[in-house]
């Protein structure tokens, strides 16, 4: 085979944090090289993201730091909605065993944490090249990435400029943020889904609440909304809304007061890592692709944060993203599969911050109260949870990869669970056993026809499920009445029978 003709080509990812790297490094797994793009000289060191879901964590599986995002972060033990009095009106719990995705269904940890772990896997991974202190000024039809580079500190004006040029791109995929270049390439407007909000955020580092509950708390105060997480054993976020007229440094100036309810000693000897205003916001871009230039994470959309799903969207993206943008360039699909990409993404990511937002409102509105009745009575209490919890990541809707005429699992993440006993066993995690190709799960030898044949289509590799209902992959397909899965390489079920 002429191996010039079967190299895809170098992507260019734009911006290197979490949602840049992990789509470098998923390209990567798909055998496609990439160029990262990184405006900033040095990893941003004060923190941002918190939360991870567990079908999130499958992700970072997928990139190679299971073991290392274990160690830097902890599992929560939920969600919980207090009043202004801090008397808890609503729970949802969630797990910090192994869930039905192979991790705990909710985990903290520290975005730079996250970021070195990522820089280390980049590192390790001769396909992807990182140039930091490159600005990436403009992107043009032919897949041309405009650039400057900066010398010495943050980008800046233009008289720190050192040099400048074109790189050609097979691809160009914008993980440049909320004020991005790429999604401005695009010509792509915005879709406002509610008002912004101001809110005033403190991080500080030392001895945390004493406290019984070990979860996110969210007060439903209509004077005054408010959050609280502890992100580590010693670091802690206090999200407030603010008022009209109130500014940063006012508000740092009353931190003790703000944070009394959980503090009543004041805030002593912890150190304040940082105090900010943020602008909470839920929007959607209209256009998320043209040709092979394509956004992702924020640049796609923004959420407020009221159930931690702003840093999980963008890594969905780059999973929903990364295997059809290699198979294109790896000349094995036409450029339309690209267009399942924002079909499928958009509407998933729409209802995550729809969500949010109802949370934000909840939490600002004196109706609040009525919630009280769900934490006496735990049955709707998990009802309750359970409706949120599976809210939280809808299926995708139908398109051209899930058909409208098979409802039911395509659409779904399957579950990551255990092939090989009943036990969750980390060392036989589905996703590494699957590889990161399609894959056929089948419970006989033969599977029907029709789902052979589409999965010898696709290369799927295919995995006859051991054990007579005694696994638990083999258990939960037969309670499903499923023969055989064909899943996509993000996981996702394209087919059953
Ligand atoms: O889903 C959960 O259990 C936690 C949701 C969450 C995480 C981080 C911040 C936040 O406001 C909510």
């Amino acid at each position: 085979m002429d191996a010039a003709r079967n190299d895809p080509g170098e992507v260019v990812v734009v911006g290197a944090g979490p949602v840049g790297l992990v789509t470098a490094l998923l390209l990567a797994r798909h055998g496609v090289r990439s160029l990262v793009l990184e405006r900033h000289p040095r990893p941003y060191p004060l923190p941002r993201a918190v939360h991870l879901d567990d079908e999130c964590r499958r992700i970072l599986q997928n990139v190679g730091v299971a073991d290392g995002f274990a160690r830097i972060s902890r599992p929560a033990a939920g969600l919980r909605l207090l009043d202004a009095r801090h008397r808890t009106l609503a729970e949802f719990r969630r797990s910090g065993a192994d869930g039905v995705h192979g991790h705990p269904q909710a985990s903290l940890f520290d975005q730079p944490d996250l970021e070195t772990l990522l820089l280390e896997a980049v590192s390790r991974q001769p396909r992807i090249r990182l140039r930091r202190g490159v600005r990436v000024t403009g992107v043009d039809a032919g897949g041309g990435v405009h650039w400057c580079e900066t010398v010495g500190g943050w980008p800046g004006p233009e008289n720190n400029q050192r040099t400048a040029g074109v790189v050609r791109a097979a691809a160009v995929v914008g993980c440049d943020g909320a004020g991005g270049v790429v999604r401005q390439a695009l010509g792509s407007g915005l879709r406002r889904l509610a008002a912004d909000q101001n809110w005033f955020v403190a991080d500080l580092l030392g001895d945390p609440p004493v406290r019984v509950w070990d979860g996110v708390e969210q007060i439903c105060d209509p004077a005054r909304p408010a959050t609280y997480l502890r992100v580590g054993e010693r670091r802690m976020r206090w999200e407030f809304r603010m008022r009209p007229g109130e500014t940063v440094s006012g508000l740092t100036g009353r931190l003790g007061e703000l944070l009394g309810p959980w503090l009543p000693g004041g805030v002593g000897e912890r150190e304040v890592l940082r105090t900010a205003h943020y602008t909470f916001r839920a929007v959607v871009a209209r256009r998320w692709r043209r040709g092979r230039v394509l956004i992702a994470g924020d640049a796609a959309h923004l959420t407020p944060p009221f159930i931690g799903q702003g840093l999980g969207s963008g890594l969905r993206d780059a999973a929903n993203l990364s295997w059809k943008l290699a198979l294109v360039l790896h000349g094995r699909a036409g450029d339309p599969l690209l267009d399942s990409y924002q079909a499928e993404r958009e509407p998933h990511a729409t209802a995550l911050i729809r969500l949010a937002v109802l949370a934000g409102a909840v939490m600002g509105s004196p109706a609040a109260n009525v919630l009280r009745p769900a934490a006496r009575a735990p049955v709707l209490g998990n009802r309750l949870t359970d409706r949120l919890l599976a809210g939280t990541s809808p299926p995708l809707r139908s398109g051209a990869l899930v058909p409208a005429r098979r409802p039911g699992l395509v659409g779904t993440l399957f579950p990551q669970l255990p092939l090989g006993s009943t036990t969750t066993d980390d060392e036989n995690r589905l996703d590494d056993l699957l590889g990161p190709g399609f894959a056929l799960l089948t419970l006989r030898d033969a599977s029907p026809a029709r789902i052979a044949g589409r999965a010898g289509r696709l290369g799927a590799r295919v995995i006859r499920v051991p054990g007579s209902g005694l696994t638990v992959v083999h258990r939960w397909m037969t309670e499903r009445r499923c023969e055989a899965v064909l899943l996509r390489p993000d996981r996702v079920v394209l087919d059953v029978t």
